[in-house]
């Protein structure tokens, strides 16, 4: 796989209590014995290029008050969103290969907003060749229930600007059924998750009964929402169904299925991307910690059980941490 991406990387990891966008990336080079426990997937291959930093212990009071350990976390903050876009084309591309290595499918879903446009360089050399993307499975974990072809569609957003681009089988994007309803369009989208399960393309989570996607690629709204899980709209306490839908959405259109939290919360990987200073007082919210449960934001309870999430940042998202 090529090194390309990590080489030009001028991303920083670091721990939580390390963070500090005010210092310049080298102030957040940690000892050599945590850069040894970087994932070998994402270090950089070179000592004289910006650091990479794991995030070893960060905050998760949903995680905390359920016990729960095996979640594996990381922050990454990067100086530019040339760098972001670089470094999540080459972790995606990597697990890509991963998985299809392993069983033949790689099983990805997306989100919509600005998500979208930061996968760009997946469809560049040297990934638009590398990757088999004959193994690409492709969900949404939110979609507004519009026509395919409107403009707020997720599926027309990221069949414009990645999906046209790159040589995926069409039988293995799943647009949801814009012929119906959103209480249809949810279940109709359960109903097809069931029978990829039942096909072997999608896994089952072992610790939660729940599909275990691969991969899912997620942005975050200024309020704390994730997929189409707004703070305080009852479907966040969803946990039977794997699809569920919304008719008052406090961001337009009103109308969206998204996937529940057991879903998203069984994933093998999560990255999260969220970049500008419109994002900082979430972020601050969700990596501080201390919060009680019951004043979780929706982003504050991605948990995963046995599964990575990384926080693909900027510097203006992460701003408010300096003062933790
Ligand atoms: O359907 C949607 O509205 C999107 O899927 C939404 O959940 C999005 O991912 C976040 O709002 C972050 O969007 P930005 O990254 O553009 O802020």
């Amino acid at each position: 796989m090529p090194t390309s991406a990590a080489a030009s990387a001028t991303a920083a990891w670091a721990t939580l209590s390390s963070v500090n966008p005010r210092r310049s990336s080298s102030a957040l080079r940690l000892p050599p014995s945590l850069r040894r426990s970087l994932p070998s997937r994402l270090s950089s291959s070179s000592p004289s290029r910006s650091p990479l930093v794991p995030v070893s212990a960060m905050a998760s009071p949903a995680a905390a008050a359920s016990g729960e350990t095996a979640s594996r976390k990381k922050l990454i903050i990067f100086d530019a969103e040339e760098d972001l876009a670089a470094s999540l084309a080459k972790y995606t591309a990597e697990l890509s290969a991963k998985f299809a290595a392993e069983r033949g499918a790689f099983t990805v879903v997306l989100s919509g907003g600005s998500l979208v446009k930061a996968l760009r360089k997946l469809a560049e050399p040297p990934y638009l060749e590398a990757v088999d993307w004959s193994k690409w499975h492709v969900f949404w974990v939110d979609e507004r229930v519009v026509p395919k072809d409107h403009a707020d569609s997720n599926y027309k957003l990221a069949s414009d600007e990645f999906l046209s681009k790159v040589p995926i089988p069409a039988d293995q994007v799943y647009a949801i059924n814009d012929a119906l309803s959103s209480e249809g369009a949810a279940e109709d989208y359960e109903t097809r998750l069931k029978q990829l399960v039942k096909d072997g393309v999608i896994e089952t989570s072992t610790v939660s009964g729940f599909p275990k996607f691969d991969l899912m690629l997620m942005g975050m709204g200024p309020d704390g929402h994730i997929a189409s899980l707004f703070p305080g709209h009852p479907v966040v306490n969803e946990n039977q169904k794997w699809v569920t839908f919304v008719k008052d959405s406090p961001k337009p259109p009103p109308e969206r299925i998204t996937f529940t939290f057991p879903v998203i919360n069984s994933s093998a990987h999560i990255a999260l991307v969220v970049t500008g200073a419109g994002k900082a007082g979430a972020v601050h919210k969700a990596l501080s910690g201390g919060q009680k449960t019951s004043d979780l934001l929706p982003v504050e309870m991605v948990s995963l059980q046995d599964g990575e999430l990384i926080w693909f940042t900027d510097k203006p998202a992460v701003s408010m941490l300096s003062s933790i």
